[in-house]
């Protein structure tokens, strides 16, 4: 697809409020082509207000949308696939019926949306409940309809909140599948999610927002290498992860509380000045070493850093 390869979204220096509450307050986010964009922050830091803004259902006190350098307008916006937070499909019409009924409504024509139905159905695993009603389904699969909602008139553009809360893992595989095949067929995806293993794993790129705005983003790799806190990973035969009583006493160097995605060993956060060689004659002496190595955060890790390190200046009332 010519115009989605060099399709680009960019936000400008956003500022929302509800009242009093300051919602977003300067947000700028790029979402680029050929790439999964994982649309990350605390509850309540302004995810689903600027997907609504780049939706058109609210419009900013402030700020710009563009679409391909372009300030973004209705029709555009017609081109993106939307899953909302609010999931808003019928629940008494049937599955394929329904997604025939919003593609048509995208102006495709019968035999075209006919076809993509059925395609995307087979896609997300659901041919055979085409013709049950949407609330027989369970609320995994209602997902995938929405999913497929969002899909059916091949968009230019995917913004999905949340798409992935409340799925199995089989599920998440088969929405992160289909997701990545439309990346590859040109439509950039910005999802939000608190799944923060997940968007490590699914997205090329991050942006993290905190109080309305952007407090790190770029490519997930990067920004983990970038990090400048150094982590060692430590196995001591014998040693639980649980006990990290042999680190005791070692000036800056602190355990990482176990994560699913550490379970093995220690990780020991160091501080800048910390020699890490410190830290494996400690461990030595508790018994021996089978592992030591450095290691870079994770997003989880990276998260909590960025978000407890950032002064909360904005998002109260002004
Ligand atoms: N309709 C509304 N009226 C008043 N305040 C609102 C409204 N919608 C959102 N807010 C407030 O705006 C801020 C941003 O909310 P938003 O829903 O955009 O955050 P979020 O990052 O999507 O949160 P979550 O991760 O919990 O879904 C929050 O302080 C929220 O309470």
């Amino acid at each position: 697809m010519s115009i989605a390869s060099t399709a680009v979204l960019r936000c400008r220096d956003l500022h929302l409020r509800y009242g009093s509450v300051v919602a977003l307050d300067g947000l700028s986010l790029d979402v680029e082509p050929g790439r999964m964009t994982g649309f990350v922050g605390p509850n309540g830091a302004g995810k689903t207000s600027t997907m609504r803004i780049v939706l058109g259902v609210l419009g900013p006190d402030s700020g710009d949308v563009s679409w391909n350098g372009r300030p973004l307008d209705a029709a555009a916006r017609r081109r993106f696939g939307y899953m909302p937070e609010e999931r808003g499909l019928y629940p008494k019409m049937r599955v394929a019926e329904q997604l025939v009924y919003l593609a048509r409504l995208h102006g495709l024509d019968a035999a075209t949306a006919r076809r993509a139905t059925d395609d995307l159905l087979d896609r997300l695993g659901l041919t055979d409940r085409a013709r049950d009603e949407l609330e027989s389904l369970s609320l995994g699969n209602q997902q995938r309809v929405q999913l497929a909602a969002a899909l059916v008139h091949g968009p230019d553009l995917l913004v999905l909140d949340e798409p992935f809360s409340g799925l199995d893992p089989i599920g998440v595989d088969v929405l992160a599948g289909v997701l990545r095949e439309e990346v590859e067929r040109g439509a950039p995806v910005l999802f939000s999610s608190h799944q923060l293993e997940l968007v490590e794993r699914l997205c090329d790129t991050v942006a993290i927002v905190k109080d309305g705005r952007i407090v790190a983003a770029g490519d997930v790799e990067r920004l983990r290498r970038q990090n400048r806190r150094r982590m060692v990973r430590v196995e001591v035969e014998g040693e639980g992860a649980a006990d990290t009583s042999w680190l005791a006493g070692v000036e800056g160097a602190a355990a990482v509380p176990p994560g699913s995605d550490h379970e093995r060993g220690t990780l020991v956060a160091l501080d800048d000045d910390t020699d890490a060689q410190l830290v494996l004659d400690r461990a030595r002496a508790a018994g021996p070493v089978t592992h030591f190595s450095f290691v870079l955060p994770s997003l989880s890790e990276l998260f909590r850093e960025v978000v407890a390190e950032q002064p909360a200046e904005a998002g109260a009332a002004a």
